[in-house]
């Protein structure tokens, strides 16, 4: 036997990241008898970005930072609060590792994997290296933060990512976000909500531009109610002398000393380590391995899972992505990508908006005459639950087929938007119109008794 077969796996499948499509797949491959290996480059990321350093420690921090009352210090709250985090993200991690390695057919190698050949991949750490042999191959490395080329940025020890943030447990007096997208304006909520002066910085006119400009400026009037300073149209020029950043608003220019910088600028697909060009992989423009709608790359043999491939940035898609691989490899083979329909989404700021769907001014474009069932939280008579729980501010608003009654859209920026939002998508899913969503029958107080109301409210149309 050659040194080089010593150090030679061979599994059925071998799954290169523990992200949360390529740890299902796994689990489902090894139940179904495949002989599973997968790749993770770090212990600390076991379960990948969602359980360890995204959605569920994030969402952890709304939680806390909205319990902390204005006599609690900030610092030592905040402290306690990292504590439980970091607490429930290794229960959550070891539970990842235990669950996948402590099944008979799965193996988990932890190093950082790359594409040797078409069907053998190099796994190194520092113990040295190891090379596996698949008969199928599934990518499923996630993504990673883009820190924009602003001068002074990237040299900045000021300069942090949301990893960073939620590793400290020293809070920031003054913080800067470069961005008002999802994480940008989720860590400007909860650092505000913790007692940190935060400034957002945003390139586009208004942020979440998405959205309509009502919807978008329900939220903007919710962060300024939080003390969030939203700086929209701002050109960040440089960060001068490590603490300053200095930016463009309206022709003039502004400075603002901080502690800390967080870059949210979006996210890439981590393809950088992988040498896809070994097997032939190929990749688009934007650096997302390219699949076709069964999540098959360039290599038949070959899937893309999650952020890598270049679909939207969700746990809930790496999700479906494995549903769509677990098809082609145990199943008729015929579910796709094409299958999704009124795909939801939440940004967790306090109260969450979550949305679905058309906005008006997409279904205006798309030719639609619509309807708008809308009102502000606060004035929803059917709805005590949000005096019940002191969180009335906000909006809903429904986007309606005129024709039809179909329900084409919702925004609902609103206390338990995170679960109301699954209740209109099925419904949107299902063809159940308007009128029977507003007549419903609904539990009492809950957040959901609000459709009896905001569907029969028709501001426009
Ligand atoms: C701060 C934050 C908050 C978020 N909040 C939400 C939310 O509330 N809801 C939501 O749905 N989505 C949220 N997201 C997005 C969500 O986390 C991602 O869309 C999702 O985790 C992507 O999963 P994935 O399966 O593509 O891969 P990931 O979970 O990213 O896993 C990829 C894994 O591959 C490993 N890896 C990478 N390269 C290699 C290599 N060469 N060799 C071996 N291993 C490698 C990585 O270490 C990582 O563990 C959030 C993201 C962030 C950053
Ligand atoms: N609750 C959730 O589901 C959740 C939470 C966080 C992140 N995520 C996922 O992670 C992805 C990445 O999040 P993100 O917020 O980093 O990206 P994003 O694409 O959502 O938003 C980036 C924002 O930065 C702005 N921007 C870009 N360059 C800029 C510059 N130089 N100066 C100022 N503004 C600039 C953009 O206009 C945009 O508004 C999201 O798209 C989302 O899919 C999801």
């Amino acid at each position: 036997m050659t040194a080089a077969a010593k150090n030679t796996l061979w599994a059925d499948v071998v799954v290169i990241g523990f992200g949360k499509g390529g740890k299902v797949a796994a689990a489902a491959l090894g139940r179904a008898g495949r002989r599973v290996i997968l790749i993770e480059r770090s212990d600390q990321m076991y379960g990948g970005t969602c359980p360890n350093v995204g959605c569920v420690p994030t969402k952890a921090l709304v939680h806390h930072s909205g319990r902390r009352r204005p006599e609690d210090s900030p610092q030592e709250w905040f402290e306690q609060a990292i504590g439980e985090v970091q607490a429930l993200t290794s229960t959550f991690r070891a539970g990842n590792y235990d669950a996948l390695n402590g099944a008979a057919t799965i193996t988990v190698l932890t190093g950082t994997a790359h594409f040797v050949d078409l069907h053998t991949v190099a796994v190194s750490n520092e113990s040295g290296e190891v090379r596996v042999v698949g008969e199928t191959i599934l990518v499923n490395t996630g993504s990673e933060p883009v820190i924009p080329d602003i001068p002074g940025l990237r040299e900045s020890p000021r300069t942090v990512t949301n990893v960073d943030l939620i590793h400290t447990t020293h809070l920031p007096g003054r913080l800067a976000v470069i961005g008002g997208g999802y994480l940008g304006i989720e860590f400007a909520s909860i650092y505000r909500r913790f007692g940190t002066a935060v400034t957002v910085f945003e390139a586009s006119p208004q942020i979440l531009g998405r959205e309509d400009d009502d919807v978008a400026a329900a939220a903007a009037e919710v962060l300024a109610g939080d003390g969030v300073e939203v700086v929209t149209g701002a050109e960040v020029l440089e960060i001068r002398g490590e603490d300053t950043v200095v930016y463009r608003k309206d022709g003039r220019e502004h400075s603002l000393t901080v502690d800390a910088i967080l870059a949210a600028t979006g996210r890439t697909p981590a393809t950088a380590e992988l040498r896809l060009e070994n097997a032939g992989v190929k990749t688009t423009d934007g650096g997302a391995i390219e699949v076709d709608e069964h999540l098959r790359t360039s290599q038949p043999h070959i899937f893309a899972l999650g952020d890598v491939n270049g679909g939207p940035q969700f746990t809930y898609i790496s999700l479906d992505d494995s549903r769509i691989v677990l098809d082609q490899l145990l199943g008729s083979g015929k579910r796709s990508t094409a299958d999704r329909i009124a795909v939801p989404q939440t940004l967790f700021m306090s109260p969450p908006l979550a949305t679905v769907g058309l906005t008006e001014k997409a279904a205006h474009a798309a030719g639609h005459e619509v309807r708008i069932g809308m009102q502000r939280v606060a004035d929803i008579v059917a709805m005590p639950r949000a005096y019940i729980v002191e969180e009335t501010r906000g909006v809903m608003k429904f986007v309606i087929d005129a024709a039809s009654d179909e329900i084409l859209g919702a925004a609902l920026l609103s206390v338990d938007a995170q679960e109301l939002i699954n209740t209109v998508a099925l419904a949107m899913r299902h063809r159940i119109t308007a009128t029977e969503l507003r007549e419903s029958i609904y539990t009492h107080p809950s957040s959901t008794e609000a459709f009896n109301d905001v569907l029969g409210t028709i501001v426009r149309g």
